[in-house]
Protein backbone atom coordinates (compact mmCIF):
# COMPACT_ATOMS: atom_id res chain seq x y z
CA UNK A 1 0.00 0.00 0.00
CA UNK A 2 1.67 3.47 -1.30
CA UNK A 3 -0.21 6.35 -0.80
CA UNK A 4 -2.30 7.69 2.04
CA UNK A 5 -6.08 6.61 3.06
CA UNK A 6 -8.64 9.11 3.75
CA UNK A 7 -11.39 7.54 5.61
CA UNK A 8 -14.64 9.65 6.08
CA UNK A 9 -17.37 8.60 8.61
CA UNK A 10 -20.43 11.49 8.74
CA UNK A 11 -22.03 9.99 11.46
CA UNK A 12 -19.50 8.40 14.03
CA UNK A 13 -20.76 6.93 17.19
CA UNK A 14 -19.67 5.62 20.56
CA UNK A 15 -19.94 2.15 20.75
CA UNK A 16 -21.45 0.15 23.58
CA UNK A 17 -21.10 -3.11 23.35
CA UNK A 18 -23.34 -5.14 26.23
CA UNK A 19 -22.63 -8.98 26.68
CA UNK A 20 -26.25 -10.88 27.68
CA UNK A 21 -26.48 -14.41 28.82
CA UNK A 22 -29.71 -14.54 26.52
CA UNK A 23 -31.89 -11.76 24.93
CA UNK A 24 -35.56 -11.71 26.59
CA UNK A 25 -37.76 -8.45 25.59
CA UNK A 26 -39.68 -6.82 28.80
CA UNK A 27 -36.79 -8.41 31.46
CA UNK A 28 -34.11 -6.77 33.28
CA UNK A 29 -31.29 -7.74 31.45
CA UNK A 30 -27.80 -8.07 33.39
CA UNK A 31 -24.27 -7.34 31.44
CA UNK A 32 -21.87 -10.38 32.46
CA UNK A 33 -19.30 -7.64 30.57
CA UNK A 34 -19.42 -4.58 28.59
CA UNK A 35 -17.03 -2.43 26.38
CA UNK A 36 -16.79 0.84 24.74
CA UNK A 37 -15.11 1.26 21.46
CA UNK A 38 -15.42 4.39 18.80
CA UNK A 39 -17.46 3.55 16.29
CA UNK A 40 -18.83 4.04 13.07
CA UNK A 41 -18.15 2.07 9.63
CA UNK A 42 -15.18 4.57 8.67
CA UNK A 43 -13.68 4.80 11.94
CA UNK A 44 -13.63 0.61 11.99
CA UNK A 45 -11.79 0.77 8.47
CA UNK A 46 -8.73 3.30 9.68
CA UNK A 47 -9.15 1.21 13.44
CA UNK A 48 -8.18 -1.84 11.36
CA UNK A 49 -5.61 -0.04 9.14
CA UNK A 50 -4.12 0.88 12.22
CA UNK A 51 -4.14 -2.77 13.83
CA UNK A 52 -1.98 -3.96 10.74
CA UNK A 53 0.49 -1.14 10.61
CA UNK A 54 -0.86 1.23 8.28
CA UNK A 55 -1.58 4.60 8.99
CA UNK A 56 -4.76 6.51 7.71
CA UNK A 57 -6.90 9.26 8.59
CA UNK A 58 -10.47 9.79 9.84
CA UNK A 59 -12.54 12.02 9.02
CA UNK A 60 -15.52 12.89 11.34
CA UNK A 61 -17.95 15.58 12.41
CA UNK A 62 -17.86 15.69 16.41
CA UNK A 63 -20.10 17.02 19.09
CA UNK A 64 -21.52 17.35 22.90
CA UNK A 65 -20.10 14.28 25.68
CA UNK A 66 -19.43 11.77 22.81
CA UNK A 67 -18.20 13.62 20.64
CA UNK A 68 -15.13 14.23 23.20
CA UNK A 69 -15.09 10.96 24.14
CA UNK A 70 -15.01 9.50 20.86
CA UNK A 71 -11.96 11.69 20.11
CA UNK A 72 -10.36 10.15 23.66
CA UNK A 73 -10.75 6.88 21.99
CA UNK A 74 -9.80 7.09 18.67
CA UNK A 75 -6.68 9.49 20.18
CA UNK A 76 -5.70 6.47 22.72
CA UNK A 77 -6.06 4.30 19.87
CA UNK A 78 -3.28 6.20 17.66
CA UNK A 79 -6.25 7.02 15.03
CA UNK A 80 -5.34 10.09 13.19
CA UNK A 81 -7.69 11.99 12.79
CA UNK A 82 -9.37 15.46 11.42
CA UNK A 83 -12.32 15.99 13.70
CA UNK A 84 -15.22 18.79 12.93
CA UNK A 85 -16.87 19.96 15.32
CA UNK A 86 -20.56 20.46 15.34
CA UNK A 87 -23.43 21.73 17.28
CA UNK A 88 -25.08 18.18 17.59
CA UNK A 89 -24.41 15.37 19.75
CA UNK A 90 -22.37 12.18 18.65
CA UNK A 91 -24.39 9.29 18.67
CA UNK A 92 -23.95 6.27 21.02
CA UNK A 93 -24.13 2.93 19.48
CA UNK A 94 -26.24 -0.38 22.12
CA UNK A 95 -24.66 -3.26 20.48
CA UNK A 96 -26.55 -6.78 22.65
CA UNK A 97 -24.26 -9.69 22.35
CA UNK A 98 -25.22 -13.33 23.19
CA UNK A 99 -22.51 -16.13 24.14
CA UNK A 100 -24.06 -17.52 20.87
CA UNK A 101 -22.27 -14.70 18.60
CA UNK A 102 -26.17 -13.33 17.80
CA UNK A 103 -25.40 -9.96 17.70
CA UNK A 104 -28.53 -7.05 18.12
CA UNK A 105 -27.96 -3.71 17.31
CA UNK A 106 -29.55 -0.84 18.38
CA UNK A 107 -28.13 2.13 16.32
CA UNK A 108 -28.95 5.97 17.19
CA UNK A 109 -30.22 8.33 13.65
CA UNK A 110 -27.12 10.60 14.65
CA UNK A 111 -27.12 14.50 15.41
CA UNK A 112 -28.38 16.78 12.31
CA UNK A 113 -25.11 18.28 10.20
CA UNK A 114 -26.19 21.50 9.18
CA UNK A 115 -25.48 22.30 5.69
CA UNK A 116 -22.57 24.87 7.03
CA UNK A 117 -21.33 22.20 8.92
CA UNK A 118 -21.52 19.46 6.14
CA UNK A 119 -19.91 22.17 3.95
CA UNK A 120 -17.17 22.34 6.45
CA UNK A 121 -16.50 18.30 6.77
CA UNK A 122 -16.77 18.26 2.85
CA UNK A 123 -14.12 21.25 2.46
CA UNK A 124 -12.24 19.25 4.90
CA UNK A 125 -12.47 15.70 2.85
CA UNK A 126 -11.40 17.89 -0.70
CA UNK A 127 -8.63 19.49 0.99
CA UNK A 128 -6.98 16.18 2.58
CA UNK A 129 -8.17 14.38 -0.79
CA UNK A 130 -5.55 16.18 -2.37
CA UNK A 131 -2.77 13.65 -0.89
CA UNK A 132 -4.86 11.03 -0.65
CA UNK A 133 -3.91 7.42 -2.59
CA UNK A 134 -8.10 6.60 -2.01
CA UNK A 135 -11.34 8.07 0.12
CA UNK A 136 -12.98 5.81 1.72
CA UNK A 137 -17.09 7.37 2.81
CA UNK A 138 -18.83 4.85 4.84
CA UNK A 139 -21.86 4.30 7.03
CA UNK A 140 -25.27 6.10 7.05
CA UNK A 141 -25.80 9.67 6.46
CA UNK A 142 -26.96 11.41 9.58
CA UNK A 143 -29.85 13.50 8.63
CA UNK A 144 -29.46 16.96 7.21
CA UNK A 145 -27.35 16.81 4.35
CA UNK A 146 -29.56 15.92 1.11
CA UNK A 147 -28.38 13.15 -1.36
CA UNK A 148 -28.25 16.18 -4.10
CA UNK A 149 -25.15 17.73 -1.78
CA UNK A 150 -23.53 14.03 -1.15
CA UNK A 151 -23.71 13.49 -4.58
CA UNK A 152 -21.67 16.26 -5.12
CA UNK A 153 -19.02 15.60 -2.72
CA UNK A 154 -18.70 12.31 -4.40
CA UNK A 155 -18.92 13.90 -7.67
CA UNK A 156 -15.67 16.44 -7.10
CA UNK A 157 -13.92 13.82 -5.59
CA UNK A 158 -14.30 11.87 -8.56
CA UNK A 159 -13.82 14.58 -10.89
CA UNK A 160 -10.54 16.19 -9.14
CA UNK A 161 -9.41 12.36 -9.78
CA UNK A 162 -9.29 10.01 -6.19
CA UNK A 163 -9.93 6.52 -5.91
CA UNK A 164 -13.16 6.69 -3.75
CA UNK A 165 -14.97 3.76 -2.04
CA UNK A 166 -18.10 3.97 -0.72
CA UNK A 167 -19.80 1.59 1.86
CA UNK A 168 -23.16 2.79 2.32
CA UNK A 169 -27.00 2.12 1.92
CA UNK A 170 -29.61 2.82 0.30
CA UNK A 171 -29.49 6.30 -2.16
CA UNK A 172 -25.91 7.24 -0.63
CA UNK A 173 -24.77 4.14 -2.11
CA UNK A 174 -26.36 4.78 -5.57
CA UNK A 175 -25.02 8.31 -5.16
CA UNK A 176 -21.44 6.31 -4.80
CA UNK A 177 -22.24 4.80 -7.71
CA UNK A 178 -23.50 7.15 -10.23
CA UNK A 179 -20.74 9.39 -8.99
CA UNK A 180 -18.50 6.74 -10.43
CA UNK A 181 -16.80 5.66 -7.25
CA UNK A 182 -13.64 2.91 -8.20
CA UNK A 183 -15.02 0.39 -5.43
CA UNK A 184 -17.94 -0.42 -3.50
CA UNK A 185 -18.88 -2.47 -0.88
CA UNK A 186 -22.55 -3.60 -0.01
CA UNK A 187 -23.49 -5.82 1.94
CA UNK A 188 -26.49 -8.50 1.05
CA UNK A 189 -29.32 -6.32 2.27
CA UNK A 190 -27.63 -3.28 0.55
CA UNK A 191 -27.27 -4.94 -2.59
CA UNK A 192 -30.71 -6.07 -2.67
CA UNK A 193 -31.89 -2.58 -2.19
CA UNK A 194 -29.91 -1.23 -4.83
CA UNK A 195 -31.00 -3.24 -7.83
CA UNK A 196 -34.64 -3.96 -6.27
CA UNK A 197 -34.27 -7.50 -5.95
CA UNK A 198 -33.50 -10.04 -3.44
CA UNK A 199 -30.73 -12.32 -4.26
CA UNK A 200 -31.15 -16.23 -3.68
CA UNK A 201 -27.84 -17.25 -5.76
CA UNK A 202 -24.46 -16.47 -6.26
CA UNK A 203 -25.87 -16.08 -10.23
CA UNK A 204 -28.17 -13.16 -8.80
CA UNK A 205 -25.15 -11.28 -6.95
CA UNK A 206 -22.76 -11.40 -9.81
CA UNK A 207 -26.23 -9.81 -12.00
CA UNK A 208 -26.56 -7.03 -9.60
CA UNK A 209 -22.85 -6.55 -9.29
CA UNK A 210 -22.78 -6.22 -13.21
CA UNK A 211 -26.05 -3.45 -12.75
CA UNK A 212 -24.03 -1.47 -10.07
CA UNK A 213 -20.62 -1.41 -12.81
CA UNK A 214 -22.84 -0.80 -15.46
CA UNK A 215 -24.39 2.63 -13.47
CA UNK A 216 -20.89 3.57 -12.75
CA UNK A 217 -18.84 1.70 -9.97
CA UNK A 218 -15.53 0.53 -11.18
CA UNK A 219 -15.19 -2.02 -8.91
CA UNK A 220 -18.02 -4.25 -6.45
CA UNK A 221 -17.01 -5.79 -3.34
CA UNK A 222 -20.24 -7.94 -2.50
CA UNK A 223 -20.02 -8.99 1.26
CA UNK A 224 -22.45 -11.99 2.19
CA UNK A 225 -22.01 -12.78 5.76
CA UNK A 226 -21.36 -16.57 6.37
CA UNK A 227 -21.25 -17.02 2.35
CA UNK A 228 -17.70 -14.64 1.88
CA UNK A 229 -18.05 -11.91 -0.41
CA UNK A 230 -17.96 -11.95 -4.16
CA UNK A 231 -15.49 -9.40 -6.17
CA UNK A 232 -16.62 -8.02 -9.77
CA UNK A 233 -14.29 -5.68 -11.73
CA UNK A 234 -12.83 -4.97 -14.60
CA UNK A 235 -10.71 -8.58 -14.46
CA UNK A 236 -13.83 -10.46 -14.39
CA UNK A 237 -15.42 -12.53 -10.91
CA UNK A 238 -14.36 -13.71 -7.86
CA UNK A 239 -15.84 -15.22 -4.93
CA UNK A 240 -14.16 -16.16 -1.88
CA UNK A 241 -15.03 -17.97 1.70
CA UNK A 242 -13.24 -17.98 4.96
CA UNK A 243 -14.79 -19.75 7.43
CA UNK A 244 -15.50 -18.94 10.76
CA UNK A 245 -15.68 -21.89 13.30
CA UNK A 246 -16.76 -20.07 16.65
CA UNK A 247 -18.59 -16.91 15.23
CA UNK A 248 -18.27 -13.84 18.61
CA UNK A 249 -19.23 -10.67 17.32
CA UNK A 250 -20.07 -9.71 13.17
CA UNK A 251 -20.19 -6.09 14.18
CA UNK A 252 -17.22 -4.44 12.08
CA UNK A 253 -16.94 -7.23 9.91
CA UNK A 254 -17.48 -5.82 6.40
CA UNK A 255 -15.41 -2.83 7.73
CA UNK A 256 -12.28 -5.30 8.28
CA UNK A 257 -13.66 -7.10 5.07
CA UNK A 258 -12.97 -3.61 3.01
CA UNK A 259 -9.76 -2.93 4.89
CA UNK A 260 -8.22 -5.50 4.14
CA UNK A 261 -9.01 -5.32 0.59
CA UNK A 262 -8.12 -2.02 0.18
CA UNK A 263 -4.38 -2.97 2.74
CA UNK A 264 -4.28 -5.38 -0.26
CA UNK A 265 -4.36 -3.47 -3.01
CA UNK A 266 -7.86 -3.35 -3.56
CA UNK A 267 -7.40 -5.81 -7.28
CA UNK A 268 -7.94 -9.22 -7.61
CA UNK A 269 -7.57 -12.93 -6.11
CA UNK A 270 -5.05 -11.82 -3.33
CA UNK A 271 -7.16 -8.43 -1.75
CA UNK A 272 -10.23 -10.13 -1.76
CA UNK A 273 -8.30 -13.47 -0.01
CA UNK A 274 -6.49 -10.83 2.72
CA UNK A 275 -10.01 -9.00 2.49
CA UNK A 276 -11.68 -12.20 3.96
CA UNK A 277 -8.96 -13.37 6.68
CA UNK A 278 -9.58 -9.95 8.11
CA UNK A 279 -13.10 -10.24 7.99
CA UNK A 280 -13.18 -13.62 8.85
CA UNK A 281 -10.71 -12.28 11.70
CA UNK A 282 -13.14 -9.67 13.25
CA UNK A 283 -16.13 -12.39 13.57
CA UNK A 284 -14.02 -14.12 15.34
CA UNK A 285 -13.71 -11.64 17.75
CA UNK A 286 -15.66 -9.99 20.61
CA UNK A 287 -17.56 -6.83 19.61
CA UNK A 288 -16.52 -4.14 17.35
CA UNK A 289 -12.17 -5.11 17.53
CA UNK A 290 -10.23 -5.21 14.82
CA UNK A 291 -8.07 -7.82 13.85
CA UNK A 292 -4.14 -7.65 14.22
CA UNK A 293 -1.71 -9.63 12.53
CA UNK A 294 -1.65 -12.35 15.09
CA UNK A 295 -5.33 -12.65 14.36
CA UNK A 296 -5.12 -13.53 10.32
CA UNK A 297 -5.09 -16.62 9.17
CA UNK A 298 -5.94 -16.59 5.14
CA UNK A 299 -4.81 -20.47 5.02
CA UNK A 300 -8.23 -21.07 5.68
CA UNK A 301 -9.64 -18.59 2.58
CA UNK A 302 -10.67 -20.06 -0.41
CA UNK A 303 -11.31 -17.87 -3.56
CA UNK A 304 -12.88 -19.20 -7.04
CA UNK A 305 -13.51 -17.52 -10.46
CA UNK A 306 -16.59 -17.75 -11.57
CA UNK A 307 -18.39 -19.22 -8.69
CA UNK A 308 -21.63 -21.73 -9.70
CA UNK A 309 -24.43 -19.16 -11.23
CA UNK A 310 -26.91 -21.84 -9.21
CA UNK A 311 -25.26 -21.72 -5.71
CA UNK A 312 -27.82 -20.70 -3.56
CA UNK A 313 -27.17 -18.07 -0.77
CA UNK A 314 -27.29 -19.62 3.47
CA UNK A 315 -26.74 -16.70 4.91
N1 LIG B 1 -20.86 -15.85 10.16
C1 LIG B 1 -19.75 -15.60 9.44
N2 LIG B 1 -18.85 -16.57 9.18
C2 LIG B 1 -17.73 -16.34 8.46
N3 LIG B 1 -17.42 -15.13 7.95
C3 LIG B 1 -18.28 -14.13 8.16
C4 LIG B 1 -19.49 -14.30 8.92
N4 LIG B 1 -20.14 -13.11 8.96
C5 LIG B 1 -19.35 -12.24 8.28
N5 LIG B 1 -18.24 -12.85 7.80
C6 LIG B 1 -17.14 -12.24 7.04
O1 LIG B 1 -17.19 -10.83 7.20
C7 LIG B 1 -17.46 -10.21 5.94
C8 LIG B 1 -18.42 -9.05 6.14
O2 LIG B 1 -19.66 -9.52 6.65
P1 LIG B 1 -21.05 -8.88 6.27
O3 LIG B 1 -21.40 -9.22 4.88
O4 LIG B 1 -22.00 -9.29 7.35
O5 LIG B 1 -20.71 -7.32 6.32
P2 LIG B 1 -21.51 -6.05 6.80
O6 LIG B 1 -22.98 -6.33 6.85
O7 LIG B 1 -21.03 -4.92 5.99
O8 LIG B 1 -20.95 -5.92 8.29
P3 LIG B 1 -20.86 -4.64 9.26
O9 LIG B 1 -21.84 -3.64 8.74
O10 LIG B 1 -21.21 -5.14 10.63
O11 LIG B 1 -19.43 -4.19 9.18
C9 LIG B 1 -18.01 -11.30 5.03
O12 LIG B 1 -17.72 -11.01 3.67
C10 LIG B 1 -17.27 -12.53 5.55
O13 LIG B 1 -15.97 -12.54 4.99
O1 LIG C 1 -25.66 3.25 11.37
P1 LIG C 1 -24.55 2.87 10.41
O2 LIG C 1 -23.69 4.05 10.07
O3 LIG C 1 -25.04 2.12 9.22
O4 LIG C 1 -23.63 1.80 11.16
C1 LIG C 1 -22.91 2.18 12.31
C2 LIG C 1 -22.30 0.95 12.93
O5 LIG C 1 -23.30 -0.03 13.27
O6 LIG C 1 -21.42 0.36 11.98
C3 LIG C 1 -20.23 -0.12 12.62
C4 LIG C 1 -20.04 -1.56 12.31
O7 LIG C 1 -19.91 -1.75 10.93
C5 LIG C 1 -20.40 0.18 14.09
O8 LIG C 1 -19.17 0.58 14.65
C6 LIG C 1 -21.44 1.27 14.15
O9 LIG C 1 -22.16 1.30 15.36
Amino acid sequence: MSGVILTVTLNPSVDRALEVDALVRGEVLRAADSHIDPGGKGVNVSRALLANGIRSTAVVPTGGAEGEQLVDLLEAEGVDLLSVPIAGRTRSNITLAEPDGTVTKINEVGPVLSDAEFAQVSKAVLDAAATADWVVICGSLPPGPSIAAFTELCERLVAAGTRLAVDSSGPALLAGVSAGAALVKPNREELAEAVGAEPATFGDVVAACHRLRAAGAGTVLASLGADGAVLVDADGVLAGVSPVSVPRSTVGAGDALLAGFLAAGARGASALTEGLAWGAAAVSLPGSRMPTPSDLDRTHVRVTPDPDPSRPLHS
